[in-house]
């Protein structure tokens, strides 16, 4: 059915208590250009949360969700977890993987997208870690899942969802991850997120206007980042009148830090200081229909 004999998820990590957070940060900035106050100012957000990221929580329940759709679908293989900037770290599940007789695993990454954060810095993480574990088995990371029904059905149906607790004459606000405009491969990220929000106005709610903007930006202020920002966004349309807001976080595949933080206090917050009703769509998380991809993408590589 398939020529792997494994699979691996591989995801980005989260602290899991107060003490991680600044080493995690660590892990996540090394050799980037991230100025201290933007640091310390995410710390705060982790520590709003006890210091826990909601992301490893979420990939545990991924992993028990694949394990469920390989089981209905007689996909006898096991499912390993590793994680770029927080434990399980993957050099360290690569060699169980190693020590377990595995040969050749498909990596399906918490990431539907090109570009270089959401695609290329995980095709190095899988390089490097395969590189530190001696007789690593072959890894190869799946095709990028934007474009699929798994992934865009459960935006559709939550777009839905979130139009249904607004006021008439909402607009749409899908939202993505900002990045630097220098970053490599950023038209294709860009090109992919225009096109998977287009399919979900389209399905979810034809005739809506929305937008595509962007979060979570962090480099210094004088680098340029994908525009425009979401708060930045919500005064403009406040601007004009505009009284009610969705956010779809259509740039990610569940409710971690980026989603609970960014959107559902900062953005919120701003809102409601505009006096424009706000509400966040879910993400597609533990859906039995994205829990399916690993499998459809796995077959379709044979
Ligand atoms: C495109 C993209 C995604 C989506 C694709 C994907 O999901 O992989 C994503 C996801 C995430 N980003 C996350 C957290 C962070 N990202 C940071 C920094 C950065 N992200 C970037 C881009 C992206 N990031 C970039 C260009 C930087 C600058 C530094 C660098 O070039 O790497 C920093 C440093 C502090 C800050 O500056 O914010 C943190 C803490 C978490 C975990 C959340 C949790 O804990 O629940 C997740 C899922
Ligand atoms: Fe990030």
């Amino acid at each position: 059915m398939t020529s792997h004999d494994a699979l691996l998820l591989l995801s980005f990590g989260g602290p899991e208590g107060p003490e991680d957070v600044i080493p995690f940060l660590e892990n996540v900035t090394r050799g980037r250009n991230i100025p201290r106050e933007r640091l310390e100012k995410v710390g705060e957000h982790y520590h709003l949360f006890g210091g826990v990221s909601p992301i490893n929580r979420l990939c545990r329940e991924l992993k028990a969700a694949i394990e469920a759709d390989f089981a209905a679908h007689g996909v006898d293989l096991p499912v390993y977890w590793g994680n770029r900037n927080w434990t399980p770290y993957l050099a360290d599940t690569v060699r169980q993987m190693r020590d377990d007789g595995i040969r050749r695993a498909a990596a399906f990454v918490t990431s539907a997208y090109s570009g270089y954060s959401t695609n290329d810095q995980y095709l190095q993480d899988i390089a490097r870690a395969r590189e530190e574990v001696p007789g690593a088995p072959e890894i190869d990371k799946l095709p990028v899942y934007c474009d699929r029904p798994g992934f865009l059905d459960p935006f559709v149906d939550a777009t839905r969802d979130a139009l249904g607790r607004l006021p008439g004459g909402a607009r749409l606000l899908f939202t993505a991850h900002s990045v630097p405009l220098a970053q490599p491969n950023r038209e294709l990220y860009v090109a992919e997120l225009e096109e998977a929000a287009r399919t979900v106005a389209d399905r979810a709610a034809p005739g809506t206007p929305w937008d595509l903007v962007y979060q979570s930006r962090s480099g210094p202020p004088s680098q340029p980042w994908l525009e425009p920002q979401i708060t930045d966004h919500l005064e403009k349309l406040a601007g004009e009148g505009v009284r009610a807001a969705a956010a779809v976080p259509i740039g990610f595949v569940s409710d971690h830090m980026e989603v609970k933080y960014d959107l559902d206090v900062e953005a919120a917050g701003r809102a409601a200081d505009l006096g424009i009703a706000f509400v966040r769509a879910a993400t597609p998380g533990g859906d039995p229909r994205f829990a399916a991809l690993p499998r459809l993408l796995m077959e379709e590589g044979n």
